[in-house]
């Protein structure tokens, strides 16, 4: 099917010649001909995510080469160009804020160069949203290809997964189990090749999520990224995405509700990051689908953990790749009739054909839905007034941990904690080990000033470690609780995501030591038991501090986004949709 592209409006535009020589020219200096810019074949961008500082991500600078192979065989010009790099484990004060950057910076990509359609190179967490977003603000024809996780790493005998053994090797340290020298060369272990973690982390998170929604190709996500089937599957993607422009598949005829659900179920199913949550509201939103606070426990916090793969399980991602990666889940889930799969995907056809065939012939990894690993493992959505919204991540509950806090005789579901609070993760390192706190195992670590606005960006801190004393005496998690996120790696069964957030005025601002939290789970409660009259004292003591912009961007993004609850966003970009059918005015 031959149609007029966008980009033939810069190249191809008899009444603008004067400015298609300005447009066409520059080309030339790397050996484009005019030719090829005017022979009306679709400009496909390859929004390239690596670079040295982005290392979960660094492998698309080889296998965007294969890309160019694909999209050249079938019919297409591949035109690269750079994102804004998010690396998460480097990014001071969070790479959370630079989701949002990244998101604006590939929109005014975009919308103001000559693409038709883009290849999406996703990897570590924000890099699949934010691109995600832009090309639903777009609704340009796109397609993610996933970077793929690092290969499963091992140490002693034992696999070693990513940021789940940091989190395990921090306890250890405190322990006086291991010294420096042991805890980094766990970290190394756990690194051992290119790629994103191999844990089921938000980044192998957010690519599952990004296949489950039907914008990726069937098995993409979770290949691990030195495997030939990546280079393979990025050769494939570049094709499609040339019949994608052709046939001008968009985005919003994928990212419908529908996709969304099934992005919730499959998620539970995986053990996926609390990541998710603000994610999926992003993208959801960015695409003007509604997902609403009831969809989590609606559709999410019944569905089983089927996947065996940490922090939830025991495995890792070059296991889940061999067991059939994430059509294989979701085969599952559509046996059982959990998915609505009668609906679009970029492969060209509906998800449910894509399942077809696709069960897993290891049972060890993915499990089956009538005999799962854990019963109703999503997302738990918690209310009362310390927040009006926060989740917990059900699957990562250990035995331990439900014995001690939540199947007491007589408060099944029911625990009260005394709340020893800390503003920001300076405070609580500083102090943590402080003997006048007296913590103990019937404390819950609260942590506020750590939300979009507060850090800013919202940071990975609420998984906070019990003081060193109780871990010598083998207390591994304490309840906590927050306005900030946690790694999708750790198996801290947290209370996060809090909205709104302590900087905002939200219900944390007003906690003080001491003052006791009761959490239901029957009901998705958790409130401080503090009556009204005092919490309206203390409100004359006003919001506690956090810290001071350093950055023109920190000042923008705190001015710009909205609470965790609905995803984070920069609020008045939702206003922008469509944008490639706005074409930008000439330049000169
Ligand atoms: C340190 C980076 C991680 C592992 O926390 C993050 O990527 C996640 O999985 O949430």
């Amino acid at each position: 099917m031959t149609r007029r592209y966008r980009s033939q409006d810069w190249f191809d535009n008899p009444d603008h010649i004067d400015m298609t020589a300005l447009y066409l020219e520059r080309f030339m200096n790397y050996g484009i001909t005019p030719d090829e810019l005017r022979s009306g074949k679709p400009i496909i961008g390859i929004a390239q995510s690596g670079s040295d500082i982005s290392p979960c991500n660094r492998i698309h600078l080889d296998l965007a080469k294969r890309v160019r192979d694909g999209i050249r065989d079938a019919g297409g010009i591949p035109m690269e160009f750079p994102l804004h790099p998010i690396f998460e484990n480097c990014r001071r004060p969070t790479a959370a804020i630079d989701r949002n950057l990244a998101y604006m910076g590939l929109v005014e990509i975009l919308h103001g160069y000559p693409i038709d359609a883009v290849v999406l190179t996703t990897g570590c967490d924000k890099t699949t949203p934010s691109q995600l977003m832009a090309a639903a603000t777009l609704d340009l024809p796109a397609i993610v290809l996933s970077g793929g996780p690092m290969l499963d790493g091992w140490l002693d005998g034992e696999l070693v997964g990513s940021g789940a053994a940091i989190w395990k090797g921090r306890r250890r340290l405190a322990a006086g189990e291991i010294d420096n020298e042991k805890f980094l060369e766990i970290a190394a272990a756990s690194a051992p090749s290119a790629g994103h973690c191999n844990t089921m982390g938000t980044a192998s998170t957010m690519n599952a999520i990004a296949e489950a929604l039907g914008m990726s190709l069937t098995g993409c996500s979770a290949i691990p990224a030195p495997y030939r089937e990546r280079g393979q599957m990025a050769y494939e993607t570049g094709r499609r995405i040339v019949a994608l422009a052709e046939q001008d598949v968009r985005p919003s005829s994928i990212l419908t509700r529908e996709a969304f659900l099934d992005a919730i179920v499959t998620n539970a199913a995986i053990g996926g990051s609390t990541n998710a949550q603000q994610h999926i509201m992003a993208m959801a939103r960015h695409a003007g689908v509604e997902i609403h606070t009831e969809d989590w426990m609606k559709y999410g916090h019944d569905v089983p953990l089927l996947l065996n793969m940490q922090p939830s399980g025991k495995y890792l991602g070059e296991r889940f790749h061999r067991a059939g990666g994430v059509p294989a889940v979701m085969w599952e889930l559509e046996q059982n009739g959990l998915l609505r799969s009668d609906r679009a995907t970029v492969t060209g056809k509906t998800m449910k054909e894509n399942l077809v065939g696709k069960e897993t012939n290891d049972r060890e990894m993915i499990w089956p839905f009538a005999a799962p690993l854990k019963e109703k493992a999503g997302f738990f959505v918690l209310s009362g007034n310390l927040f009006d919204f926060a989740i917990m991540k059900t699957s990562v509950i250990s035995d331990e941990f439900r014995a001690r806090y939540l199947s007491r005789p007589g408060s099944e579901g029911v625990f009260e904690a005394r709340a020893i609070v800390f503003d920001g993760s300076d405070d609580y390192h500083k102090r943590i080990n402080d003997p006048a706190l007296d913590i103990d195992e019937d404390c819950i670590l609260v942590i506020r000033g750590a939300g979009p606005i507060g850090w800013p960006g919202s940071a990975e801190v609420v998984n906070m470690q019990p003081p060193d004393a109780l871990i010598k005496r083998g207390v591994k998690n304490l309840p906590t609780l927050g306005d900030g996120r946690q790694s999708g790696t750790s198996d801290s069964p947290s209370i996060l995501n809090a909205s709104p957030e302590s900087a905002v005025g939200g219900g944390l601002a007003w906690i003080r030591t001491g003052d006791t939290v009761r959490v239901d789970l029957n009901n998705g409660t958790a409130n401080m038991l503090v009556d009204e009259a005092e919490i309206e004292r203390r409100k004359g003591d006003g919001i506690p501090a956090f810290p001071a912009s350093q950055t023109p961007w920190q000042q923008i993004y705190r001015s710009t986004v909205g609470q965790m609850q609905s995803g984070a966003c920069m609020e008045l970009a939702l206003e922008y949709r469509n944008l490639r059918d706005v074409v930008p005015r000439h330049n000169h």
